[in-house]
């Protein structure tokens, strides 16, 4: 058996075409969706995604701007700058790239984003919001991994979902989400004691932890959905995800592929986040 893939390229430019009706028509009543990217520092990977966050935006027809600073750029002086981009009518969504440089203070920086801008879905009124119920964004790359269940048309009442993985933007939203749609959820981390008797009773597994090979073979319940959110590289420098995922797509049911599965469904679901934001502003 092999599992079917979720495509997260495919999903994001059918996802991406309906945003881009959406922008046309807030353009038509005067407001064009803008979305501020701030990276401090010169890490690679970070200038790929920022780089492909802006591309993306004009892709749809949205405003964006980039503000790239040295990594010597001081805190104070990133909080003033977040301080007038929450003032600026012109902006509906403010994303300051993670990782910051290790001076900077990266929950006091993401504390100033107004969370009526906060589209990356980290701000403590954002996290608040999602515990509750209430409305409010989302973290991006969670709520990337719920669209691609409802794609596939995933029912989740009373099923098990096993997270692997509780950092404050995957982990610990991704298991409230899942716990939303009325999943039993279970959220494991590096003190877990037996992971595998944890993922063998799931029927949806998320591999979010950041390590080569955490989810094997012989952990899988045959059928499965597994989704990968890791993004490693391996010894050969090729990009790779938490899952074996050539054992795993041979027991699973359905299974997400890195690169093209979770990655660019981060990025989409921050376009989804800054055009809804743009239309609340407009009512
Ligand atoms: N402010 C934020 N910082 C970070 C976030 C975030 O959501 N907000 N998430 C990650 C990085 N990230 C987005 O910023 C991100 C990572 C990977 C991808 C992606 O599309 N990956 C591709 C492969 C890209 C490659 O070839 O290197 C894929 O999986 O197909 C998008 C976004 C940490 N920081």
């Amino acid at each position: 058996m092999s599992a079917q893939l979720i495509d997260g390229n495919a999903l994001s430019r059918q996802l991406r075409t309906e945003l881009s009706q959406r922008v046309s028509a807030l353009k038509v009543r005067g407001v064009t969706p803008g979305l501020a990217v701030i990276l401090v520092g010169d890490d690679p990977a970070s200038q790929v995604y920022v780089r492909n966050k802006v591309k993306a935006c004009e892709d749809i027809g949205m405003h964006s701007v980039l503000e790239r600073y040295a990594a010597s750029y001081t805190e104070a002086a990133l909080l003033q700058r977040i301080a007038a981009l929450n003032q600026d009518p012109s902006i509906h969504g403010i994303l300051v790239q993670l990782p910051l440089p290790p001076h900077i203070d990266a929950h006091k920086v993401i504390e100033a984003i107004s969370p009526a801008k906060d589209v990356d879905g980290f701000h403590v009124a954002s996290a608040g919001a999602l515990m509750v119920g209430q409305p409010g964004f989302w973290p991006c790359t969670p709520h990337g991994c719920m669209k691609m269940l409802e794609h596939i048309g995933y029912d989740l009442r009373g099923k098990h979902a096993t997270v692997i993985g509780r950092s404050n933007i995957v982990g610990k939203p991704m298991a409230l989400m899942l716990l939303h749609k009325d999943a039993t959820v279970t959220i494991c981390h590096s003190r877990t004691a037996n992971l595998k008797a944890l993922t063998l009773q799931a029927d949806v597994i998320v591999a979010a932890v950041g390590k080569r090979n955490v989810l094997t073979a012989d952990m899988v319940k045959p059928g499965a959905v597994v989704i990968d959110v890791g993004m490693n590289r391996n010894e050969a420098g090729k990009l790779c995800g938490d899952v074996d995922f050539e054992g795993v797509k041979q027991v699973a049911g359905w299974i997400t592929p890195v690169p093209g599965g979770v990655g660019p469904m981060t990025i989409t679901m921050l376009l989804v986040n800054t055009v809804e934001s743009a239309e609340r502003v407009t009512g």
